[in-house]
């Protein structure tokens, strides 16, 4: 018997998974979605041009070898006037992934026109949400207007398609999500729903698809009141992050706390905290019935950098009755301004997280050696590839019940090399063999193993991950 009921899923960048009421979105037109709010982090123009990835590019002042006079300037050929928009483009800084946009392989598509006088290109973004798209279409705009020989500048918008940072099987509709998000507060009636809700058409209104799921994680009842054989339903799900939902009182913190373990303990990152009901305005004073604090206890005591007030609103009330959600017919409101903010957190947050996991484990041929980074920090150290391969774990290399080693240490050419790595959300990476073996090693497994020591400086760039 499962405890879990699908409402509502799409194709889609996020699904956000309330628990454990049921809630479906309506689907609303685009034009009555939230209203944007002025994004939390913008795009960076570097003082200095510094080049793109390709190792032909100089560091040259784009069209240094062009008319000096700027206005009808010309440039030499199709691969030159290339060079000065990457050049020129390279300056753009993502200000999440602290990296120009170049190098990040946003700019696909570029196209110069026979006259060399037009540019066209694409510029491809993580997700159709992000925060500061519009930043970095006008500055994409003018770096490349400001280019001497430039007459016309045409720039498209796009972002990669949905895709789950997850090696492993997953069922056909997770196939295409890139984020799985969790509200969740491991207490009842603090306003889960009510904020996943918001959560789900603030992030479609920054351009996300976006499904809600909802899952009673932590109080099925349904099992123990039918006894069915198999109690356990095992699915839907690689969690990219956690939001955590709290009410001001004392109490609610114990409860929370829970969360924020179990979250932990699955490596699922908690990146927000919403304090919900925490005051209301009446007579030009602000009240705090349920008193203050416990969402910057869970900030303080377990990290998590975001906290968002949500006060206590009739309407947010009455808008669960009536199926239309606050951010919805409110867009320009105070509740729709906090899940604006909250949103921009939680697309950043994602970026972040897709960031690091997809390049935490690599394979570095030049080396040859497993490259692992120490997530939130510069650590990274390196294994020997047989060492990884001999201490797997699964039931093919060890006997499930006696413990016995089934593959032995010669059985592994000391020489192996992985054909391929990939991840599996935040806990593990996948590491296909040469003979085909699939190993699941997850990273607290790989921070057990010896390690190389006095390994060299790697001459080029890791490969092998993707
Ligand atoms: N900020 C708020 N202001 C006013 N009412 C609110 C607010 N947040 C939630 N509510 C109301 O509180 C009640 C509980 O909220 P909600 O159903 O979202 O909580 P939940 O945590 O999902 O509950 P459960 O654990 O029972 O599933 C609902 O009636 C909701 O409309």
């Amino acid at each position: 018997m499962a405890a879990m009921r699908t409402l509502h899923t799409a194709p889609a960048s996020f699904i956000v998974t309330p628990a454990p009421h049921l809630v479906s979105p309506t689907p609303t037109p685009r034009g009555a979605l939230p209203a944007k709010a002025p994004p939390a982090a913008a795009a960076t123009i570097q003082s200095h041009a510094r080049p793109p990835l390709s190792p032909r590019v100089g560091r040259r002042r784009p069209c240094a070898r062009a008319a000096s006079s700027g206005a009808g300037a010309v440039v030499a050929s199709v691969e030159d006037a290339k060079r000065d928009v990457l050049i020129a483009l390279s300056q753009i800084i993502d200000p999440d992934f602290g990296t120009d946009i170049v190098s990040c392989g946003f700019i696909k598509d570029l196209e110069i026109s026979e006259t060399l006088e037009e540019v066209s290109f694409r510029v491809e973004l993580t997700t159709p949400a992000c925060p500061v798209k519009d930043m970095f279409e006008e500055k994409a705009n003018e770096v490349v207007a400001a280019l001497p020989w430039v007459k016309k500048v045409n720039v498209t918008m796009s972002a990669q398609p949905a895709q789950p940072v997850y090696a492993g099987d997953l069922p056909e509709g997770l196939k295409k999500i890139s984020n799985i998000i969790a509200v969740s507060s491991c207490k009842g009636g603090v306003g889960k729903s009510t904020v996943a809700v918001n959560l789900a058409y603030t992030l479609a209104g920054m351009g996300a698809r976006v499904g809600i799921f909802d899952a009673d994680v932590f109080g099925p009842s349904l099992p123990n009141m039918v006894s069915p054989v198999n109690r356990l339903l095992v699915v839907v799900a690689p969690l990219t992050a956690a939001v955590i939902v709290t009410t001001p009182q004392k109490l609610a913190f114990i409860d929370v706390a829970k969360g924020v373990r179990m979250f932990s303990k699955l490596k699922v990152p908690c990146v927000a905290v919403v304090e919900n009901m925490c005051y209301f305005d009446a007579d030009e004073k602000r009240y705090y019935p349920f008193g203050k604090g416990s969402g910057t206890q869970v900030v303080q005591q377990f990290g998590i950098p975001n906290l968002f007030d949500l006060p206590i609103r009739p309407t947010l009330s009455s808008s669960g009755d009536t199926g239309i959600p606050e951010v919805v017919s409110d867009p320009q409101g105070d509740v729709a301004k906090i899940f604006q903010n909250l949103g921009v957190c939680v697309v950043q947050q994602c970026a972040k997280i897709r960031q690091q996991v997809s390049t935490a484990v690599s394979y570095d041929r030049s080396i040859r050696a497993i490259r692992v980074k120490v997530p939130d920090s510069d650590e990274e150290f390196f294994l020997h590839p047989a060492t990884v391969r001999r201490n797997d774990r699964s039931a093919q290399s060890v006997d499930e019940w006696t413990g016995e080693q089934k593959v032995q240490y010669g059985d592994v050419p000391e020489d192996i090399e992985p054909e391929e790595i990939r991840p599996m959300g935040n806990y593990a990476v996948s590491i296909t063999w040469p003979d085909g073996f699939s190993q699941i090693a997850p990273y607290d497994q790989l921070d057990m193993l010896e390690r190389l020591v006095d390994v060299p400086l790697p001459a080029t760039a890791a490969v092998a991950s993707s």
